[in-house]
C-alpha cells in the first residue's frame, strides 16, 4: 500500500531533489509541497527539471497543510523545523532535513546554532557502524521521527567511521579538509555565491573550529566508539554546482600494521548498497556520484606520517540529504531500504 507524502520547503535545493527522487519511488506518493516565498507558485516555476509535477502549485508551510498524510518530509531552514514538527503529533513519519533534531547535547546545540533546542530524533545514517555493535540502521527500523545528517558530516563520518570502530586509527588528532559545491548553501540568495565571484575560485568558510558541523561530526564518531574527538574541519566553496569531497586523516593507533587498515573499512561496507570502498589506490571524484546515493569511499595508509586518508565523495543533494532522508524513511516504514533510489549516478 502506498504511503501519502508532504513535503515542506520544497521549493529549495532539498526540497527538489525530493521531490525528484520521490517521483520515482514506488511506494511513496507526493500529495502536497509547500514553500514560504513561493506559496501560490506553479512547481515547474521554480523547478523547471521537474516535468511530472506540471500543474501542482506550492501551498504554504502551515501544520494545516501537512496535516493527515502518511510521511512529512520537512526541508526548511534551521530552526524551522522544531516548532512546526511539534505541531504535526498526528504524523506517522516525519524526516527532517534540517539540523533541529540531530544534536544530543543543549549546550553544544546553543554554542553553533542557538535558539530552542528540540531532543534528538532517530539519526538518519544507515551505515553508520556503532560501537555497541551492528549499525544505526537498527534504529532507524519502525521510527517515527527522523533527523537527517549534515552534509559535510556524512562525508567525514563515513570515511572515518570504521577505523575509529575498529581501533585502527585514533580519534584525537583528526583533520578534513572538504571541497564543497554551492547547492550545499541553499538556493535562496548569497551574494558570496553570485557567479562572477564564485567561478574561477575556492575560497574556505568557517575556518577555525566555528562550523556548525563540528559537534555532528564529534557525535558520530562518539557513536562509533571514540572517547574523545579533536576535529579540526575546514570546508572549501568551490565553483560546482553538486557534491562533496571529503579529505580525512587521523593518526594510526600503536601498534597497527598497514595491512590491517583496509579490512576494517572492508567489513564495515562491504555489504552496503550505498557506501563502496574503491580498490586499493583508487579515489574518488565528485563527478562519480552525482546525482547518486552512493558514498564512494577511497582509503590509503601514509606511512611516513603515521595516518590513514579517507577520501569520500557524495552529493550533497543526494546521500548529503534527500537521498538520506528516502533511505531512512524507507527503513522506517519497513520498504526495501533502496527503493526508490539510484545507485549510479549522471556523467559526464
Ligand atoms: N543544500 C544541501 O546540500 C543540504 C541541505 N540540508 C538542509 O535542508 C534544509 C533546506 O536546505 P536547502 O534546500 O539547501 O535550502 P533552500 O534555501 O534552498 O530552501 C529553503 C526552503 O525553506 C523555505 N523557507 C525559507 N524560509 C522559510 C521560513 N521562514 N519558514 C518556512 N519555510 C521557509 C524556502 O521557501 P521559499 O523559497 O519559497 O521562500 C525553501 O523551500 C536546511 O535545513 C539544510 O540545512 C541538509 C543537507 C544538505
Ligand atoms: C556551501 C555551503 O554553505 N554548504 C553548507 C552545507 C551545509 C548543509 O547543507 O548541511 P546542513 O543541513 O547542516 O545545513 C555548509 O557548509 O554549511
Amino acid at each position: 500500500m502506498s504511503h501519502t507524502v508532504a513535503v515542506a520547503g520544497a521549493s529549495g535545493y532539498a526540497g527538489g531533489e525530493l521531490l525528484r527522487l520521490l517521483a520515482g519511488h514506488p511506494e511513496f506518493e507526493v500529495r502536497t509541497v509547500t514553500a514560504h516565498e513561493n506559496a501560490g507558485m506553479p512547481v515547474t516555476a521554480v523547478h523547471p527539471h521537474l516535468h511530472s509535477y506540471s500543474g501542482l502549485e506550492f501551498a504554504p508551510t502551515s501544520a494545516e497543510t501537512l496535516a493527515g498524510h502518511d510521511v512529512v518530509f520537512l526541508a526548511l531552514p534551521h530552526g524551522r523545523s522544531g516548532a512546526i514538527a511539534d505541531s504535526l503529533a498526528g504524523i506517522p513519519l516525519i524526516v527532517d532535513c534540517g539540523a533541529d533534531h540531530r544534536l544530543t547535547d543543549a549546550d553544544q546545540w546553543a554554542a553553533f546554532y542557538g535558539g530552542e533546542f528540540h531532543p534528538p530524533w532517530a539519526y538518519g545514517l544507515p551505515e553508520l557502524p556503532l560501537a555497541a555493535g551492528g549499525t544505526q540502521r537498527s534504529a532507524l527500523s519502525g521510527a517515527r521521527r527522523i533527523a537527517v545528517p549534515g552534509c559535510n558530516v556524512t562525508a567525514i563520518t563515513l570515511g572515518l567511521a570504521p577505523g575509529i570502530r575498529d581501533r585502527i586509527v585514533m580519534a584525537d588528532d583528526i583533520v578534513a579538509v572538504l571541497a564543497v559545491g554551492t547547492s550545499g548553501a541553499g538556493r535562496s540568495l548569497r551574494t558570496e555565491l553570485l557567479a562572477s565571484e564564485i567561478h574561477g575560485s575556492a575560497g574556505p568558510y568557517a575556518v577555525g573550529g566555528v562550523h556548525r558541523h563540528v559537534p555532528e561530526i564529534r557525535q558520530n564518531l562518539g557513536a562509533a566508539g571514540a572517547r574523545n574527538v579533536t576535529v579540526s574541519f575546514t570546508p572549501v566553496l568551490v565553483p560546482m554546482s553538486r557534491g562533496i569531497l571529503a579529505t580525512s586523516t587521523a593518526r594510526l593507533a600503536p601498534g597497527i600494521r598497514a595491512d590491517e587498515v583496509r579490512e576494517s573499512w572492508e567489513a564495515a561496507y562491504g555489504h552496503e548498497t550505498f557506501v563502496r570502498l574503491l580498490p586499493e589506490g583508487s579515489f574518488p571524484k565528485t563527478a562519480d556520484v552525482l546525482g547518486s546515493n552512493l558514498a564512494a569511499i577511497g582509503i590509503a595508509v601514509d606511512e611516513a606520517a603515521g595516518r590513514v586518508v579517507a577520501v569520500t565523495a557524495i552529493d550533497n543533494l543526494v546521500k548529503g540529504t534527500a537521498g538520506a532522508a528516502i533511505q531512512s524513511a524507507n527503513l522506517a516504514v519497513g520498504l526495501p531500504e533502496t527503493a526508490g533510489l539510484p545507485v549510479n549516478g549522471v556523467a559526464p
